[in-house]
């Protein structure tokens, strides 16, 4: 009958327009991620401040392809300590191969941790390393560098030219400076190009 050929046109130009939004950045909000993994809590409740403070969504990662999102804040613990490889002892370690695989060019991405700088002092956030390598790796663009200054501890696989390369957070002794620490992270995510 008459109708069908009204119902193609009709979903041809709903295309045509989705195709135009996309194709218009200024026209779509650009999408963000908040990815934690966590073995006793902590960095799932520094990623919901992190949320509140951007407000987006914190997620468990669960090997997530990041290939929706135009930026990517990703956070981990350290637990294994000393170790080389695999050193935030949470989900994010079965998918570091994987991650430096695929190709996040153009995206934004910014590394958080949670480590014990006093009890692990020379291992002091190594997780946030090998985390914002892997997105290395995969092309994208790595921003959110926090000068070492701000924090008393040994040593950290985390920090080259004096800056943790990521937001390393203590909630086993300066939990009173989360709070700030984020809130200034945050700030300075904005000035570098993560589109929040
Ligand atoms: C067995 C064990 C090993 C740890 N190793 C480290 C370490 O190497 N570096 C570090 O900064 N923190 C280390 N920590 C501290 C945890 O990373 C810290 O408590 C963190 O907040 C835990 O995060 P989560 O609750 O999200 O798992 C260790 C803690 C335990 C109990």
């Amino acid at each position: 009958g008459t109708r069908s050929p009204k119902v193609a046109l009709h979903s041809t130009l709903q295309q045509k327009l989705k195709a135009f939004g996309r194709q218009n950045s200024c026209t779509a909000r650009a999408a963000v991620g908040i990815f934690y993994t966590t073995q006793t809590g902590n960095t799932e409740t520094v990623a919901s401040k992190l949320a509140e403070a951007t407000g987006l969504e914190a997620s468990d990662y669960d090997g997530e392809d990041f290939s929706e999102l135009d930026g990517v804040i990703a956070g981990c613990p350290t637990w294994n300590t000393g170790a080389d490889e695999y050193r935030s002892g949470t989900t994010w370690d079965d998918y570091l191969d994987t991650i430096k695989e695929y190709d996040l060019t153009g995206k934004v991405v910014a590394v958080f941790g949670c480590g014990d700088s006093q009890s692990y002092a020379d291992n002091f956030c190594d997780g946030i390393e090998e985390l914002h390598n892997a997105f290395q790796a995969a092309g994208a663009k790595l921003v959110g560098y926090v000068d070492e200054s701000g924090y008393s501890y040994g040593e950290s696989k985390s920090v080259k030219d004096g800056k943790f390369l990521g937001l390393p957070l203590d909630e086993d002794n300066e939990d009173d400076q989360t709070d700030d620490r984020i809130a200034a992270w945050v700030e300075q995510l904005k000035g570098e190009g993560m589109p929040l």
